[in-house]
């Protein structure tokens, strides 16, 4: 069984929940979260908690389990959501986007500032540079 499907954690996706009420998705939110599991998915959507701490979840080894695979074969995580859209991206070879949500404090800025180092990680050196401007 893979890490991110085994139980202690909780489900990693809140389709998989048994029971669809908020007192189960804050439950299931909580246990990932004591856990160190600060990503979720519903679906295809990633749900994120702040952590308000560093976390090595971002770093160049992270980077490489995430590059060319599908959203379901590794824990959720940003990079999952940033690779799905760049390999949209350029199989229809049309501008892709992703909507990051939530309230004040939530994290957004931070998580578009992974999302845009992820891209520039596995994109060629020519590209890198247009990404980092
Ligand atoms: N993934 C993360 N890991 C560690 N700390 C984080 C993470 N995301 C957010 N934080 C912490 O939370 C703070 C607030 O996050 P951020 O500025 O991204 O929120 P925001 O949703 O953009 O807020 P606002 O809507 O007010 O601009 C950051 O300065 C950082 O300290």
């Amino acid at each position: 069984m893979a890490e991110h499907e085994s139980l202690e954690f909780g489900k990693a996706d809140f389709v998989l929940l048994d029971n669809v009420s908020l007192e189960d998705f804050m439950a299931n939110l909580k246990l990932r979260f004591e856990k160190g599991r600060i990503y979720s998915y519903i679906g295809e959507v990633v749900v994120s908690v702040n952590p308000y701490r560093s976390m090595n979840i971002y770093g160049r080894d992270t980077v490489e389990q995430y590059r060319g695979r599908e959203l379901y074969e590794r824990p959720p995580h940003l990079f999952a959501i940033a690779d799905a859209a760049y390999k949209a991206m350029k199989r229809r070879n049309k501008d892709t986007c992703i909507v990051i949500s939530g309230e004040s404090g939530a994290g957004k800025t931070e998580a578009s500032k992974y999302i845009m180092q992820y891209i520039a990680a596995i994109t060629n050196p020519n590209q890198r540079a247009e990404v980092e401007r």
